[in-house]
């Protein structure tokens, strides 16, 4: 399925980040990342096993400092947040676990007001009850919410998790490799629903994946880690259109197998 159209704001950049370095030891993973994520726009970090995608989502949401360079992230600086700036940056950067992270002893309905009930304690229950179905809706699966995470497929579980960050109606999602596990068709359930998400809540963000159809399907733009460091990025045929064995190796991966 083509990608709809988005709409894209390039004067307005919700993250911005230069020369960042992370290493673990003798372990340099990034080595001087540059990225600029445009409000509204889906962009999506390919890269093998192991190359540093997870860190740079961990740096970008909190979970993890930058040894050096610079991390903006909605207007502010990562590497000098007080706690209080970091919670509410917490809010709004919404993280989609790769293991959906759902409480196998609350129901689907308890799962997804969990975080909204933490963060708005004002809220009355009518409120609540009105924003979990409307963002159950959203997900296609409101008929689900008295049920059980281990009632419910793989392809459900995501579409919970995924509900459970937007219930908090981020500015950024971050999707770390949102079709992993799953059938070919679930992943283009997962695919289309990332694209809803872009429209529905006008929100930018970053997909990690291997899956080249996820690419694709999702992105606006892709970026590859390579060595460490973004060294191709542009549409999907553009960041494929190389001779550069690393890329090709990827793509006939995916492609061939
Ligand atoms: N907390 C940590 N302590 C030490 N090393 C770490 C830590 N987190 C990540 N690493 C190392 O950083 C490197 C990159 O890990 P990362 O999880 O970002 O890879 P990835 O690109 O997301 O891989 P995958 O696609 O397999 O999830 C790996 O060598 C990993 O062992």
């Amino acid at each position: 399925m083509a990608k709809p159209n988005t709409n894209i704001d390039y004067q307005q950049t919700v993250i911005s980040i230069r020369d960042l370095k992370k290493s673990f030891d003798t372990n340099h993973v990034l080595r001087g990342v540059d990225l600029d994520l445009y409000q509204g726009e889906n962009l999506v970090v390919l890269g093998r096993s192991g190359t540093g995608k997870s860190v740079l989502i961990k740096i970008i949401s909190g979970l993890l400092t930058a040894d050096s360079g610079e991390v903006m992230v909605l207007g502010k600086n990562m590497n000098n947040l007080d706690r209080h700036d970091l919670r509410e940056l917490r809010i709004k950067v919404g993280f989609s676990f790769q293991n959906s992270a759902l409480y196998d002893s609350m129901t689907v309905r308890k799962n997804i007001e969990f975080p909204l009930v933490r963060n708005s304690p004002k809220l009355t229950r009518g409120e609540i009850d009105k924003q979990v179905a409307e963002v159950l809706d959203n997900v296609g699966l409101l008929q689900t919410i008295n049920q059980m995470p281990s009632e419910l497929s793989g392809g459900q579980r995501k579409r919970i998790g995924i509900a459970r960050t937007l219930i908090l109606k981020p500015d950024i999602v971050l999707y770390d490799e949102p079709t992993a596990g799953l059938d070919p068709i679930t992943c283009i359930e997962i695919n289309e629903l990332i694209n809803e998400v872009q429209q529905l809540y006008h929100a930018s963000a970053i997909i990690i994946t291997h899956d080249l159809t996820c690419a694709k399907t999702t992105g606006d733009r892709i970026v590859m880690l390579l060595d460490g460091k973004f060294e191709r990025q542009g549409s999907f045929e553009e960041v494929f259109d190389t001779n550069d064995e690393r890329v090709k190796a990827f793509y006939d991966y995916n492609f061939t197998q």
